[in-house]
């Protein structure tokens, strides 16, 4: 299982590096950390297991934050209703792709967190807040999704570090809390 000393983090070169997309059919080895990510974000989300495993939680991960070039994320959005056991949204993006976006921009009124960075950053992510995405699945069929609010924020977040994009690129440096006109703040 991957645990947190494979993540790398905050300064190491793969992060800032534009990923490869992967070739199809995937490698075995592809599809076990296909396979390794969304089940790290599961195990993240538990608490016991987050707890006996030194784990973060995360709702997205992506294979360069685990030192692999490779166009491919996990993303598993648990529900926020309470007795709803069913994900928002779970699954292994391969070669991702945003098809199209809305005008509209959205950002998480805490801000953003992610598994390589291992300080807290205050500040705005302007991020679209619908998207329509493209990818393949680990069977090799291709997906086409429409997302919005908190999934599309994960996905968008995702995807910029398939690009080398950490998220705090994104927060206005002179005024980190502006909120750029027609955004909407989640949460
Ligand atoms: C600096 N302030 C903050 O981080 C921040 C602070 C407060 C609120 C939010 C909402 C913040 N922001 C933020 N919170 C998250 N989680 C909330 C808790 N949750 C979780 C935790 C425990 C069990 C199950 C789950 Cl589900 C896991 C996910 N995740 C992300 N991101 C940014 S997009 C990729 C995603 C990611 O997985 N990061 C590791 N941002
Ligand atoms: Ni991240």
């Amino acid at each position: 299982m991957l645990t947190m000393t494979d993540v790398i983090r905050e300064g190491h070169p793969t992060l800032r590096k534009v990923a490869d997309p992967l070739i199809l059919p995937l490698t075995d080895d592809e599809k076990k950390l296909a396979y390794d990510m969304l089940e790290f974000l599961k195990n993240s989300q538990d608490a016991e297991t987050a707890e006996k495993y030194d784990l973060r939680p995360g709702v997205g991960i992506a294979a360069p934050q685990l030192n692999v070039s490779k166009r491919m994320i996990a993303v598993h959005v648990p529900s926020d209703l309470p007795d709803e056991t069913e994900p928002q949204f779970s699954d292994i993006l391969i070669n991702p792709k945003i098809i199209s976006h809305s005008v509209k921009q959205t950002c998480l009124s805490e801000g953003e967190g992610c598994l390589s960075v291992d300080r807290e950053v205050e500040g705005y992510v302007p991020r679209n807040k619908r998207i329509r995405i493209e990818y393949v699945d680990t069977e090799g069929n291709r997906q086409s999704r429409r997302l919005k609010d908190f999934p599309a924020i994960v996905v968008q977040h995702e995807i910029d570090h398939l690009n080398g994009i950490m998220f705090f690129d994104r927060i206005d440096p002179d005024n980190p809390m502006a909120l750029p006109k027609d955004l909407e703040v989640l949460g």
